[in-house]
């Protein structure tokens, strides 16, 4: 599989970064249970986690699985990471990286009774949110991965944080947990903008504040972030900040973290924060957007020119809001939308019909109540994006049709395809990585449509090296840069790059070459990816259609709502625009 193949990020999508976690970040675009994979026999949500972590649906998991492994190994080794016996990254085990040890020198049984000293003047959670800004940063860890399920124990994540600072804390409560989550997100979501800030006040050259120490440089983060952002009292986190460092690093680098977070607190209560001059060309201007809204130079730059200055302002704001979520109601165990929402109303969880897909709801908060409730368990719904619904729409299944998902895991689609055959008809589940396929089952059989759906392990390309079309409909959910979901996905921006995003394109249009062959004449080809990048879309579809004049565009206007449809008959949302995550489908009839 090329490295390409790994990239993935609709899974991801769902994130999260509310307390029910990653796990369930995963799973939410696509539309999986939340219950699916966590709940029997070694299929815990360690099982899963692992899953995750594996395949991923983010980038780097894949390029892991992608052979990508020993540079990574590699680098494991020379920052401390743990590594397992076989070599590979464990996220069981802790990361321990860059902590000054200020008992290096000591005895050793002086050290072994500093490593375990408890301390109550620093709170679980800042102690929590620096090992795991560390281990995301520094471990390769996603944030979606490291999110919190409130049914996870936490006394793993405790043995962490006592290895990597050195002392362990009190044990975390749910505010503190939900806490972690939020800060966790919103520091790495944050952190180009954070560190502008944290630069401003640095006395030193811009050569040694690269040098930081990352455990140095995560305190300072969590500082800022709890100042400006959730405008924190400045005792509580300069005091707490400061002993951090000088705990888990060395006096002197908690007097430095005093110095510079009480000027950042002074700035906060005065207002008067720097900010970067949106002047001079193109160029300057992205940039100082880049930092202002905290994103990749190149993804502005790329985004001005094709939305313009303001356009672009709006989709960088859009991004750095706090995700919502939707729930699609399970119409193949008989529920209805209108069900769906007195169960909500029962539970007191403020939510909304979706004005796009009947099946579905929205709500911004209550989704742990919802969990709780157990409706994700029992398979009342599913907690899913809008925009992959939509992209079923577009596929428009009918009762009876034989539909092939051609890139379906984690199952999200493949799940509400089946729910809408309405009991009959078939959808056979295709994908190259064995472990999300074990997801999709799983999902199918606690959804009630394991009758209706088959799975198939293997490379899209060499299953169709020799077939001839049969199926009525085909859809093609491409590996992606995931560019249409960096609202639900906090350190997705942080992972692309340009050259990745071109590497993606030839496996796209190999994929989509593979995926024609299924489809009968007479039937339906679906192109879908969760980009808004027109490299990954209408580029794609221009360049099949080019080489394959048997298939014409059939406007995606008669299935969705019209405001969803671009010029070109295809489904485009934007996520500044339209609320729910970018996403694309074109619809090819095969008419030969
Ligand atoms: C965007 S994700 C699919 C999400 C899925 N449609 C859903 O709704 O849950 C892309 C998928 O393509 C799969 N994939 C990548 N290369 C493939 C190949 N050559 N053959 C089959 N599947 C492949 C990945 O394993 C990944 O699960």
């Amino acid at each position: 599989m090329s490295s390409a193949a790994a990239l993935c990020p609709q899974a991801l999508t769902s994130a999260t970064r509310s307390v029910w976690g990653n796990l369930q970040s995963c799973q939410v675009h696509m539309g999986i249970p939340l219950g699916a994979g966590r709940f029997g026999e070694g299929s815990g949500i360690a099982r899963l986690s692992t899953e995750l972590g594996f395949c991923g649906f983010l980038g780097c998991t894949f390029r892991r699985a992608a052979g990508e492994q020993n540079g990574f190994k590699e680098r494991s080794r020379k920052r401390g990471l743990a590594t397992s016996a076989s070599g590979n990254f464990d996220r069981r085990r802790p990361v321990e990286v860059s902590r000054r040890d200020s008992s290096r020198n000591a005895p050793s049984g002086e050290r072994r009774q500093q490593r375990t000293k408890f301390r109550d003047d620093i709170s679980p959670h800042r102690a929590v949110v620096v090992v795991r800004l560390l281990r995301i940063e520094e471990g390769g860890a996603y944030a979606d991965i490291l999110s919190w399920d409130s049914t996870i124990d936490t006394t793993r994540e405790m043995q962490y944080v006592q290895r990597t600072l050195g002392f362990s804390t009190a044990e975390l409560e749910p505010r503190g947990r939900r806490l972690v989550t939020e800060e966790v997100a919103g520091i790495v979501r944050w952190k180009r903008y954070l560190d502008y800030l944290i630069f401003s006040q640095f006395r030193g050259e811009e050569r040694d504040y690269e040098r930081m120490e990352p455990l140095l440089r995560q305190i300072l983060r969590l500082g800022v972030y709890e100042l400006v952002m959730l405008e924190m009292s400045p005792y509580a986190v300069v005091n707490e900040a400061t002993q951090l460092a000088k705990i888990a690093l060395r006096a002197g680098a908690g007097g430095m973290v005093n110095g510079l977070l009480r000027a950042v607190a002074t700035n906060q209560i005065e207002n008067n924060h720097p900010s970067p001059v949106l002047e001079g060309d193109d160029r300057s201007q992205a940039r100082a957007l880049a930092t202002i809204h905290s994103h990749p130079v190149w993804m502005v730059r790329k985004w001005m020119a094709r939305f313009g200055k303001e356009e672009t302002i709006e989709l960088l704001q859009y991004n750095n809001r706090r995700p919502t979520f939707a729930l699609r109601a399970n119409i193949a165990q008989g529920v209805s939308p209108e069900d769906l929402s007195a169960q909500l109303d029962k539970l007191e969880v403020a939510h909304e019909k979706s004005p796009y897909v009947p099946e579905f709801v929205r709500l911004s908060i209550g989704m742990q109540d919802v969990l709780r409730a157990g409706l994700l368990k029992d398979g009342l719904c599913a907690v899913q994006d809008e925009s992959a619904g939509l992209v079923v729409c577009v596929v428009d299944p009918q009762p009876g049709e034989h539909i092939i998902d051609c890139c379906a895991a984690p199952g999200g689609k493949a799940l509400f395809l089946a729910a809408k055959l309405n009991g009959t008809g078939k959808v056979l589940a295709v994908d190259i990585n064995e472990g999300r396929l074990r997801i999709l089952e799983e999902a199918a059989e606690q959804l009630g449509v394991s009758n209706i759906v088959s799975t198939l392990c293997c490379d899209l390309r060499n299953y169709t090296a020799d077939v001839t079309g049969t199926a009525d409909k085909v859809l093609l959910d491409a590996p992606c840069s995931g560019l249409g979901v960096l609202a639900k996905r906090a350190d997705l921006r942080w992972r692309r790059t340009p050259e990745e995003i071109l590497g993606l394109n030839d496996l796209q249009d190999q994929l989509l070459d593979s995926a024609a062959k299924l489809v009968k004449p007479g039937g339906v080809l679906v192109y879908s990816t969760c980009s808004i990048e027109p490299a990954e879309n209408h580029e794609r579809v221009a360049a099949f259609i080019d080489g394959h004049p048997e298939f014409v565009i059939e406007s995606a206007e008669a299935f969705i709502p019209k405001e969803l449809v671009s010029e070109e008959g295809y489904f485009a949302s934007k996520p500044h625009k339209h609320l729910i995550d970018g996403a694309f489908a074109a619809r090819l009839r095969k008419t030969q």
